[in-house]
């Protein structure tokens, strides 16, 4: 009875919230009889059963409608269809649509004038399996959230203002689901790699942060004497040479140091803190403790300085890994710079950052499980484990990895330097596609950034010789390590102490003993040598002490692939 009666005040509820100019449905929506099932002869009702007042679904489409959504459906628990397609419904999408409908499984509010961001909470309708969105007025990324959707068969957001990457759906939908938003990008759309090729598209989101931060940049530029701007640029500069010098001794100072420019990046990286909730769905903790079965042992799948990941599975049977931090401030740097970045950058070569948990005294990173573990553990095998990585995947992670640094430098909208790139925290998914993770020591800085807190970065040659130049450095350690097999810290000594056959590139193969001393033995004579010296090469390149004279991403990028392909049909 209670049920009946929550379902008519839902109808009465619907019927007071909407405008109805044509009387298409109120007039039969008449609540004066009282008889069971009496609802179910409404316009647009459909009941569980039609002696009982259990409303399964509404169906109030192409009548003329205006007014907001109509947030009293909360009070029809039993229903799993909402159709308001082709009205004139106007104002956001209830962000608590997840409690309005929980039992959903069609969502169709195409053809309306619905705006504002598609709430992130969409996701939590687990039952759904088909959301129409389209030809509305909805903004901003669509929440990578919602590839959480595992029963989604209809889905479609074409003919918005949607920008961003498309979320990575298992079962991929085609164009015309996100036809008509001209800053939507990744499969089946264009690459998010060209995001910036297209001059509308780039128009769109220059136009976003212009508007964003034009208001500081023109304060600044007449505000702030020039001697002013000029001195603690180079105070910064220092800054960033100190932090170059001292990171290779990871000492007290690198700390002290990396955390001053982190505040600072902190500082900027604040401000687009709403922005970033839209990326990175916020998790609770008690879903977190029971994928992870009470964070049981068994579960553990490593434990590195900041934290125990643990292997988690989800209700829908999704893997996950997630990063428990150790119980210190000394962390919390790191947490949010891993939030700040890896949270909103979505790459085929970075691990993916589905949420986070704060609560109380936990700290919580949550990820996609990546099944082949890290590319060090495939490297250094322990004694008597059977793990060996032929050469050409080990080309193909090497190219993999490239590959991400180069999107992280040159090509997203946001620039990005990793400086701590290292096998172990290159992840591999069940393909042994290479991930990079762990970027609690990355900075990153808008690319048209016009900010004078971070004008310095605007300096390029600065930052390619202080920070991505780093980065190649490191990538070469890598490209050492996949070629000798040697631990990364005796490559990392044996460059810095001048060992010539690390240093120096230009090595003779038809005379040159070193090199086959250097390489791993399982690697040699299986028709591969030739090659094998040509990376080595572009290894030796990018660990050079001169950092003016290592290669660009791109370029390495651009090596590898055509040594790659030379060799293969
Ligand atoms: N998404 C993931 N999928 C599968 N395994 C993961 C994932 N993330 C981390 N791991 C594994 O969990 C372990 C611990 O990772 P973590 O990043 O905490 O430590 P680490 O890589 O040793 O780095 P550090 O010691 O610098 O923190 C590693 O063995 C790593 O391979």
């Amino acid at each position: 009875m209670e049920d009946n009666n929550s379902n008519i005040s839902c109808l009465k509820s619907i019927k007071d919230s909407l405008d109805d100019p044509h009387d298409s449905f109120k007039s039969s929506w008449n609540f004066n009889n009282n008889t069971e099932g009496f609802i179910c002869d409404f316009v647009g009702v459909e009941c569980w059963h039609v002696y009982s007042n259990e409303v399964l679904k509404i169906r109030l489409t192409n009548m003329g409608l205006k007014g907001e959504f109509p947030r009293g459906v909360a009070d029809c628990k039993t229903l799993m269809g909402l159709d308001l397609s082709n009205n004139e419904l106007s104002g956001p999408i209830p962000s608590n649509i997840s409690r309005i409908f929980q039992y959903g499984t069609e969502l169709d509010l195409s053809s309306n004038r619905f705006s504002g961001n598609i709430p992130k909470q969409i996701s939590n309708l687990s039952f759904l399996n088909a959301l129409k969105l389209d030809n509305n007025q909805l903004t901003g990324l669509i929440p990578p959230e919602l590839a959480l959707l595992d029963r989604i068969k209809q889905f479609s957001v074409a003919n918005n203002k949607l920008y961003g990457p498309v979320p990575n759906f298992g079962p991929s939908f085609n164009e015309s689901s996100y036809a008509g938003n001209p800053g939507l990008c990744g499969f089946p759309l264009e690459p998010c790699i060209n995001f910036f090729s297209d001059s509308f598209k780039r128009g769109f989101i220059i136009g976003y942060m212009v508007s964003v931060f034009s208001v500081i940049s023109i304060f600044m530029s007449y505000c702030v004497p020039w001697v002013h701007r000029n001195e603690r640029n180079k105070m910064l500069r220092q800054f960033m040479l100190n932090l170059i010098l001292s990171r290779r001794n990871k000492g007290e100072h690198s700390h002290q140091t990396s955390k001053l420019v982190h505040l600072d990046l902190l500082h900027e990286a604040s401000r687009e803190t709403s922005m970033l909730v839209q990326l990175v769905s916020r998790m609770s903790y008690a879903d977190l403790t029971e994928a992870t079965n009470n964070f049981s042992a068994d579960n553990i799948i490593g434990i590195g300085q900041m934290g125990t990941t643990y292997k988690a599975t989800l209700p829908n049977g999704w893997l996950l890994a997630i990063k428990r931090l150790f119980d210190t401030q000394k962390f919390d740097e790191h947490f949010i710079t891993e939030l700040k970045t890896l949270g909103r950058l979505r790459h085929d070569n970075l691990v993916p950052l589905l949420g986070f948990c704060i609560e109380s005294k936990e700290k919580l990173l949550v990820y996609r499980y990546m099944s082949n573990g890290n590319l060090y553990d495939w490297l250094h095998p322990a004694e008597g484990e059977a793990k060996f990585i032929d050469w050409p995947l080990r080309v193909n992670i090497a190219h993999g990895i490239a590959r991400g640094l180069v999107w992280l430098h040159q090509n997203c909208n946001f620039r990005v330097v990793h400086l701590d790139i290292c096998s172990k925290c290159i992840l591999l998914d069940q393909n042994f596609e290479p991930k990079i993770s762990n970027f609690g020591e990355a900075m990153l800085i808008k690319s048209n950034n016009t900010d004078w807190s971070s004008s310095f970065y605007k300096d390029t040659e600065l930052w390619e010789l202080s920070f991505v130049k780093e980065d190649v450095y490191h990538f070469g350690i890598v490209l050492l390590e996949l070629i000798t097999g040697a631990e990364p810290s005796k490559l990392t000594n044996s460059s810095d102490t001048g060992d010539e056959t690390l240093r120096n590139g230009s090595i003779d193969l038809s005379t040159s003993t070193n090199f086959y001393d250097v390489i791993d033995k399982s690697l040699i004579g299986r028709g591969f040598d030739t090659e094998i010296f040509k990376i080595f090469s572009v290894a030796c390149h990018c660990v050079q002490p001169n950092r003016d004279g290592r290669p660009t991403m791109l370029e390495v990028h651009k090596t590898i692939g055509a040594i790659w392909s030379q060799n293969r049909p």
